[in-house]
């Protein structure tokens, strides 16, 4: 910030002294010279003593050249913002060679830039190493806001707008059926079958495949897909601090991230063209589904489509399946962490929904008016352990303020939707899982665990569904329950999480048993 204040100002001092030399040049140079720049330097005294003071948003002190560099949180992210949170308070300054990069930790901050002013802080930050190198420009999180985004949202309303979403319910109910099944069957490897949930059902919703297994090869290549691209985005890579390196040859040492760049480049580009050729082939033949997101569009685009819209849609569809599979996996495993750890919790959620449903049917997304408590416990599983607990970064297309501060043009900003979830002023005892906080609106529902504005998550809705309709599953029919040591003392397991951009919990000990002698009667076809 300081960097260009300067610039800026001794831009303002030569454009002052050519317009001065300009009319001195008019008139006698030797008599009139002196006092113009006499005239300038009060002129410009006087504007430094009464201009506004701008401060520089606190944040680490950086090294010289270098900035702060090596303050580049690449790992615990959320955690080392709550850390500058309580140094620096609710926006921290980082300033990387010349890079300006803005950390937000308050509602206020977040709500006020990425909502209010959406349309100057909903652009992503121009990464080399990702969108140029990698390829990544062209799936949604990385598009930049304007017409290709504003297409490729209205592509995706097909299948995730919420009067749309009723159109899921059998997939839902198929897949739900599935796991409730498998953890009948194998119940120590609840991962396993809810990670087979979240994916088989991404996959169905998005390309129509038949319900799928972990080790699936569409599985298998889109899991390889997300990893990498989670690595390319926040990896911190020197290139998009130093962007001419993207010239280094291959050969060059130290030039290994262009090889990288070019197997990530081949991997999100198989991932892309590879599950839309196989629908197409199957729409031909009759032999997928007609209703899923690339049948649909393909149908309505197809006649006089152009290479673009194709490319949009496409791409698209991979953007999709990449924004829900893990996302939604993690908080299905956060839900039983959170079971495992209050039985009390789950023991009212269970009589609940024996009270309104009974023990004859299974739930569905139809009971949730009368499922409150679920309701409740669901959005608690998304504010105490958020699985996207800080946005992808943000950029701001033109220079605006805040509170007093400058944010230059193109500055990056990273929002923590973590500190909210932790922010007392929003949510008492913020640590604590505790679904009664939100009894007659006392505390605010976290909606928020999406994000803001014009790039608030387009899954959101589809992603509430999901989370409500397998905890209304497996809790109507199964107990989870912590281990216990050879004393019969419950051993709780601590709440903690791994990951960096989605997280999920840490593996965990528990219990998993039918509630009643026959219940499986009610998911056996
Ligand atoms: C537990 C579930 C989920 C959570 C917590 C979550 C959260 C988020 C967050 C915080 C963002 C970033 C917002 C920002 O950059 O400001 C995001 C982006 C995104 N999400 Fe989700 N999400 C979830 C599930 C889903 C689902 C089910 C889908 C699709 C069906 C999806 C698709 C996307 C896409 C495409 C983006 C990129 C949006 C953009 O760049 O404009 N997400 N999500």
């Amino acid at each position: 910030m300081a960097r260009l204040e300067l610039e800026a100002l001794s831009r303002n001092a030569s454009l002052s002294s050519l317009g001065a030399s300009a009319s001195a040049a008019l008139a006698d140079p030797a008599s009139v010279a002196l006092p113009l720049a006499l005239a300038a330097g009060t002129v410009f005294a006087l504007y430094l003593a009464v201009r506004p003071a701008r401060k520089r948003i606190p944040g680490p002190k950086g090294w010289p050249l270098i900035g702060n560099l090596f303050d580049w949180p690449s790992h615990y992210q959320a955690e080392t913002m709550q850390v500058w949170q309580k140094a620096y308070g609710p926006v921290t300054q980082l300033s990387i060679i010349g890079k300006e990069i803005l950390f937000l930790t308050s509602a206020r901050a977040i709500s006020e830039l990425f909502a209010k002013r959406a349309s100057t802080f909903s652009d992503r930050p121009k990464l080399i190493f990702s969108e140029e190198l990698c390829g990544m420009h062209v799936l949604h999180p990385m598009t930049q806001f304007g017409a290709d985004f504003k297409d490729q949202r209205k592509f995706m309303k097909e299948v995730l707008a919420p009067e749309v979403l009723r159109n899921h319910e059998a997939l839902l109910d198929d897949e739900g059926r599935r796991l409730l099944r498998s953890i009948l069957a194998t119940p120590n490897e609840c991962d396993r079958h809810l990670r087979r949930f979240s994916s088989s059902l991404s996959l169905r919703m998005v390309y129509g495949f038949e319900a799928l297994e972990i080790d699936d090869p569409h599985v298998l290549l889109a899991e390889e897909m997300m990893q990498l691209a989670e690595y390319a985005v926040i990896g911190g890579w020197l290139v998009d601090f130093f962007p001419s390196l993207k010239h280094l040859p291959r050969w060059f040492p130290g030039a290994s991230f262009q090889k990288r760049a070019d197997y990530y480049r081949a991997k999100i580009t198989e991932m892309i063209s590879l599950p839309w050729n196989e629908v197409r082939e199957k729409l031909i033949t009759g032999t997928t589904s007609p209703d899923s997101f690339c049948a649909v569009n393909m149908r309505k685009y197809d006649d006089g489509a152009t290479p673009r819209t194709e490319g949009l849609i496409k791409a698209t569809a991979t953007a999709i399946y990449g924004g829900a599979s893990d996302t939604t996996a993690s908080a299905a495993w956060s839900f039983m962490l959170a079971m495992v750890r209050h039985p009390e919790v789950q023991a009212k959620a269970q009589a609940e929904i024996d009270a309104v449903i009974g023990r004859g049917r299974l739930p569905r997304m139809g009971d949730k008016n009368d499922l409150p408590y679920l309701t409740q416990v669901v959005w608690e599983v998304f504010r105490w352990a958020p699985p996207v607990p800080v946005t992808l970064p943000h950029r701001n297309r033109v220079q605006d303020d805040f509170d007093g501060y400058i944010i230059p043009k193109d500055t990056t900003m990273v929002a923590s939707l973590y500190s909210i979830t932790r922010d007392e002023e929003f949510h008492a005892a913020p640590d604590e899982f505790d679904p009664d906080r939100y009894n007659d609106g006392k505390e605010r529902v976290p909606y928020y665990v999406f994000g803001y504005g014009h790039r608030r998550c387009p899954g959101a809705d589809m992603a509430f569904a999901q989370l409500f309709h397998q905890a209304a599953y497996i809790i109507s029919c199964f107990t989870l329950a912590p281990l216990k040591d050879t004393a019969g003392t419950p051993l709780y397991p601590p709440a903690r999480w791994a990951g960096e951009m989605v997280r999920k919990p840490e593996p965990f000990g528990y219990t998993i048993k039918p509630r009643y002698e026959g219940v499986e009667a009610l998911f056996r076809e």
